[in-house]
């Protein structure tokens, strides 16, 4: 059975990635049509693909970008360095696995991503160009998927990694912070000392849903005085708005999609 999705890709954001200034483009891109080709069995389970992710392979047309300087200036640099073609890449490589882990949430399966090593790459990538030079000493990743991307991302920027870990997971003293899930609570947890005050941190995660559980690292940097200056997101789930949540704190995505 063939599903498909569409997934939007962005870029977007203005951010106070201060120092230095760059003319990196904020892009934000369209649609396109990522066909679904994994196996759906009658229980919903996706087989992965035997190989390669030739069976990811989308139909997408070429992205187009809108940035704030001159369009066309930017959509040249967009197409210069391949971003486009990159970001369409990485959305046709997410697998959408309908009714997991319950019924009607449509689970955005980023295993798939790491097994295209262009894709996974890319998306590191494409996240280090927009962070390198920016002065940013920590990367915090948020447990769990946010340990898959944010590692090399902080050694290519040359910042260190800093785990967000759930309960009772870190060996030394925490700080904590409880946050609101859709259906109860849950709390973050950080190494008292990772951090020191003035520091500037990217937070990392592979997905933004309703935006909570970046608040709740947010507000674990900042209570022990680290300057978050940006959120990084592979996905984001427009239709939950975790960016309003997020209020004035700039969130980078690269790719847009349904999560029900
Ligand atoms: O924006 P929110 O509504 O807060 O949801 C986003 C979070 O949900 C997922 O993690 P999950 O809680 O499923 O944990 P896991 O990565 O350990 O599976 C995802 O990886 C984000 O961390
Ligand atoms: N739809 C979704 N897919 C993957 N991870 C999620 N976390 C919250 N919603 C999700």
């Amino acid at each position: 059975m063939m599903q498909s999705t569409s997934l939007v890709s962005s870029l977007s954001n203005s951010s106070p990635l201060s120092p230095p200034t760059t003319a990196a483009a904020a892009a934000t891109c369209h649609r396109v049509e990522a066909p679904f080709t994994g196996v759906v069995t009658a229980s919903s389970r996706v087989e992965f693909p035997s190989v390669h992710l030739r069976p990811y392979r989308s139909t997408l047309s070429p992205p187009r970008c809108a940035v704030s300087k001159s369009v066309k200036e930017d959509q040249e640099m967009a197409l210069e360095d391949g971003q486009d073609d990159r970001i369409a890449r990485i959305a046709s490589a997410i697998r959408v696995i309908p009714n997991f882990p319950k019924p009607g949430i449509l689970f955005q399966d980023i295993t798939t991503l790491l097994l295209d090593t262009k894709a996974f790459r890319d998306t590191i990538d494409l996240f280090v160009e927009r962070y390198k030079g920016k002065d940013i000493s920590v990367v915090a990743g948020i447990e769990a998927r946010g340990f898959i991307f944010g590692p090399p991302i902080a050694l290519a920027i040359g910042a260190k990694f800093v785990p967000m870990r759930k309960p009772n997971k870190l060996p030394g003293e925490v700080i904590s912070e409880e946050y609101s899930l859709e259906y109860g609570s849950d709390k973050m947890e950080m190494h008292v000392g990772a951090v020191q005050a003035g520091e500037r941190a990217l937070v990392i995660d592979d997905l933004i849903a309703t935006g909570g559980t970046l608040c709740a690292a947010i507000r674990l940097l900042e209570r022990v005085g680290v300057d978050v200056v940006e959120c990084a997101c592979v996905i984001e789930l427009p239709e939950l708005k975790g960016r309003d949540r997020l209020g004035d704190k700039p969130l980078f995505v690269l790719v847009n999609a349904p999560g029900a």
